[in-house]
């Protein structure tokens, strides 16, 4: 599915925070959305994903105007991985994938066999079939990032949106869980501080910086050392890794 934001204004207790901001994915691509703290990339998230109503512009998807759906139908086609998951300490691990499911089902309708099946699936895509029956409670905050994204995995929405997804997870569960997701074909949308990762993994980057898109592109277009020092304020190298990919190495200035 295509998602596109368009020019979309945001002002939050008399800050304008989101000033026209423009952003397609297309169908299965892959789009990394960087900048400062600060620079709005959670709030143009919460826009995707319908958690705020912008004051301007529009989100549309497949080219209707997600304003104009039931919140229902816009579960079955986008699922949320957001920042913080701190709700659902009650919950088993299991029984938060499965919730994954209910955009999928009548109020108080019962689980299924399928959404069983579909819950542990999800599970074993993100190596934790193994604590299904544990609480949350008990969980790192990696083990609990990666529950949510099984939970969003379980709702097999075609759009994916992710805030800091890789947040909490040491280096060997980064690269799992950004593999993961590039091979799902769904359209992702995912919110990234590391520059290495969305150099590495996303097809087109999205650089915010106040509230404004600065650039946008493949991450050789949007990843210079001019425009990073200039958005970040550090020293930067862009060198070209042996996997095909650029990286970027910081100093400080
Ligand atoms: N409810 C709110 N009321 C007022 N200001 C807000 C609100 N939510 C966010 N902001 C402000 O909007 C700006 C953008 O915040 P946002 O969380 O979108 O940035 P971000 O790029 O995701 O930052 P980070 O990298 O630190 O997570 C920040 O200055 C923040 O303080």
């Amino acid at each position: 599915m295509d998602l596109l934001a368009q020019d979309l204004q945001v002002t939050l207790e008399g800050n304008h925070i989101l000033k026209g901001v423009t952003l397609e994915a297309g169908a299965g691509k892959l789009v990394g959305v960087i900048g400062p703290n600060g620079s709005g990339k959670s709030t143009l998230l919460k826009c995707l994903y319908r958690q705020l109503a912008p004051q301007g512009g529009a989100v549309y998807l497949n080219g209707r105007d997600l304003a104009e759906e039931n919140r229902r139908e816009s579960a079955k086609n986008i699922g949320v991985v957001a920042q913080h998951n701190d709700k659902g300490f009650d919950f088993t691990v299991l029984d938060m994938v499965l919730l994954g499911r209910s955009p999928h089902k009548k109020p108080l309708e019962r689980d299924t066999q399928q959404d069983y099946a579909i819950a542990k699936e999800a599970l074993r895509e993100v190596g934790l079939e193994e604590l299904a029956h544990r609480s949350m409670a008990t969980l790192s905050g990696g083990e609990r990032q990666r529950v949510i994204l099984a939970r969003a995995l379980a709702q097999q929405t075609p759009v994916l949106i992710l805030d800091e997804p890789t947040n909490h997870l040491d280096v060997q569960y980064q690269l799992q869980l950004m593999e993961l997701v590039m091979g799902l074909g769904r359209t992702v949308v995912a919110a990234l501080h590391d520059l290495n990762l969305a150099a590495m993994y996303c097809q087109k980057l999205c650089l915010l910086d106040g509230g404004r898109v600065v650039a946008q592109g493949t991450p050789e277009e949007v990843l210079t050392p001019a425009r990073i020092g200039a958005v970040y304020g550090v020293g930067a190298e862009v060198v070209s890794a042996s996997d095909g990919h650029i990286r970027v190495l910081f100093y400080p200035r």
